[in-house]
């Protein structure tokens, strides 16, 4: 090294940062150019000579990712991507290194198949890891190791069939008996009352889970109200994660940063709660029939291979993942039957049909619905045109990257189909895919229902798609029936419009509503 240059250079503790000698030359004019120059080259650079550049979209979406987190911020990507995908066809560019691709071809390349061909969960997933004593606790839903993830899943698949969760049918029927009397309750001695139904259904949705997974009603329904603002917090977490998960680089700086200026951790109140409430069936066992027990029971058999900390993590993405989607789903369903009265009294004559013949007991079992062809039409319709999910899910391209629609996406790009984007599909689900319309599942010909049903992306697909499907469609199904045998529900100002939060999940509000008695 140049003699000089090393004695500058050991010089420069002494007078750090602003009597660096090589930079002393530099004036703020200077400064102002070499800034501008270096600017230009990276927007060049970002923008023409990335692996993305032949990929369409937004000029800003393709230099910065601040473009989709003022987006994502501002609550309207599921409206904003699916305005790109009708202007840019089914691949654009989102972010410097993201895309958004929504047809059946990138079902099929990235979710589908995309576990086998090496397609994994991105980064974004990270923040929904709580810790646990002082590691990250991985769990099925947002592990980024597939090797991790495929045991797992061997593990604990089994108790997710249909079979399985039918022997947790009883639990929600206490919940759906309990919502009932709660309607009646608000009714009175009248025939019909208003009733905040967006946050009825969230009650059910929390409550019926803490059922199925701890044999506990976790107080929402019993006392009307967001109980300790769980929803509330909750809320707060999913907008973070939404929202920071735009720029993972800066979230992860910013939480390190915190962590050693305040020694403050992650807090994450939904964890902090599902632990409790494994540490107090740790501390009084049960034999009741629930998750917990079995969760207990896996790691009981295989204590190697189904830790404390998975049956922990897997309580936690249980209650996590699951209540809003679920209580979206029945907001969707109320909302539109509302803005459809004739489709409600067709749902209600069906159900009223199968009473008169003896089919249906009270309440309803799953094994009597499973055929009844409006409500499952009503159900998938409303899964369709509201998914839960307003953003892309996001995977990373695997090494030699992948092509789709005749575009090259180089490795290491995140890349993900967005639900409500293809959702919408009108190639995939008709010309009025726009439309809400349950009778597309019955009386469409039998290919384009397969095609549908293939294509329909609410729960996602391949290796890393929806393991509760199968209890969310029991729990979906079985309240409905119980609420539109017992009541009429009508928007208390139908010219209104609701609201649409367009983050993570598609939450609405604004949906006041008059529930009347059948009786
Ligand atoms: C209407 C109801 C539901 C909807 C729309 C829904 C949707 C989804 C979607 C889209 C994914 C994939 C997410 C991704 O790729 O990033 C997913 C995964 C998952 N869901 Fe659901 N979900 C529902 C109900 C439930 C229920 C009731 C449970 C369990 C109690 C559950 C547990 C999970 C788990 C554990 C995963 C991760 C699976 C894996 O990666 O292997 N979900 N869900």
């Amino acid at each position: 090294m140049n003699e000089k240059f090393q004695t500058d250079l050991f010089n420069v503790t002494s007078s750090f940062p602003y009597e660096i000698p090589a930079f002393k030359e530099f004036s703020g004019l200077s400064w102002t150019v070499a800034s501008v120059f270096l600017g230009i080259a990276y927007l060049t650079h970002a923008h023409f000579y990335h692996g993305l550049n032949k990929v369409p979209g937004p000029f800003l979406a393709s230099v910065t990712s601040l473009w989709k987190w003022y987006i994502v911020r501002q609550e309207q990507m599921p409206f904003r991507n699916t305005e790109l995908h009708e202007k840019y066809g089914p691949v654009v560019r989102i972010g410097p290194n993201h895309v958004s691709a929504s047809s059946a071809e990138s079902i099929m390349v990235v979710h589908r198949h995309g576990g086998k061909s090496g397609f994994t969960k991105s980064g974004i997933y990270g923040i929904l890891q709580p810790r646990y004593e002082g590691t990250d606790l991985h769990n099925v839903f947002s592990t980024q190791d597939a090797t991790y993830h495929a045991a797992l899943k061997r593990t604990m698949g089994s108790l997710y069939t249909t079979t399985a969760v039918s022997g947790l049918e009883y639990h929600l029927d206490d919940c759906t008996h309990l919502f009932m009397s709660k309607m009646n309750g608000i009714i009175g001695s009248g025939k019909s009352a208003p009733v905040d139904m967006a946050a009825w259904l969230q009650y059910y949705a929390f409550d019926s889970l803490g059922a199925v997974n701890f044999s506990k009603m976790l107080g929402f329904m019993d006392a009307g109200k967001d109980v300790d603002g769980i929803c509330h917090l909750d809320h707060e977490q999913m907008m973070y994660f939404a929202v920071w998960g735009q720029i993972t680089t800066v979230e992860r700086t910013w939480a390190g940063l915190k962590k050693l200026v305040t020694g403050a951790r992650k807090e994450n109140p939904l964890f902090n709660f599902a632990l409790k409430l494994v540490q107090d069936r740790q501390a009084n066992p049960n034999n009741e029939t629930d998750m917990l027990n079995t969760f207990l029971d896996l790691h009981k058999a295989a204590p190697e291979k189904f830790t404390i900390r998975d049956v922990i993590a897997a309580a936690y993405i249980n209650v996590v993942t699951a209540h809003d989607v679920v209580a979206i789903t029945l907001r969707a369903v109320v909302y539109y039957l509302a803005k459809n009265p004739e489709m409600q009294k067709k749902l209600q004559k069906e159900i009223t049909d199968a009473v008169e013949q003896g089919q249906l007991s009270n309440p309803a079992k799953y094994s009597e619905i499973t055929s009844m062809k409006y409500l499952l039409a009503v159900t998938n319709e409303a899964l369709r045109i509201h998914p839960s999910t307003g953003l892309i899910l996001e995977r990373r391209t695997p090494k030699g990257g992948t092509m789709l629609h005749g575009k090259f996406i180089p490795e290491g790009t995140i890349i993900g189909v967005n639900c409500w984007v293809v959702n919408r599909d009108k190639g995939i689900f008709g010309q009025d895919a726009d439309s809400f319309r349950p009778e597309r599942w019955i009386d469409s010909n039998p290919a384009d229902i397969t095609k549908m049903r293939t294509n329909v992306f609410t729960f996602g697909a391949g290796a890393r798609n929806c393991i509760g499907k199968n209890l969310a469609m029991m729990q979906l199904t079985k309240i409905i029936v119980e609420l539109y045998r017992n009541f009429d529900l009508t928007l208390q100002y139908p010219d209104k419009e609701w609201t649409v939060s367009g983050g993570w999940l598609t939450r609405q509000s604004d949906m006041e509503m008059i529930i009347t008695s059948r009786g």
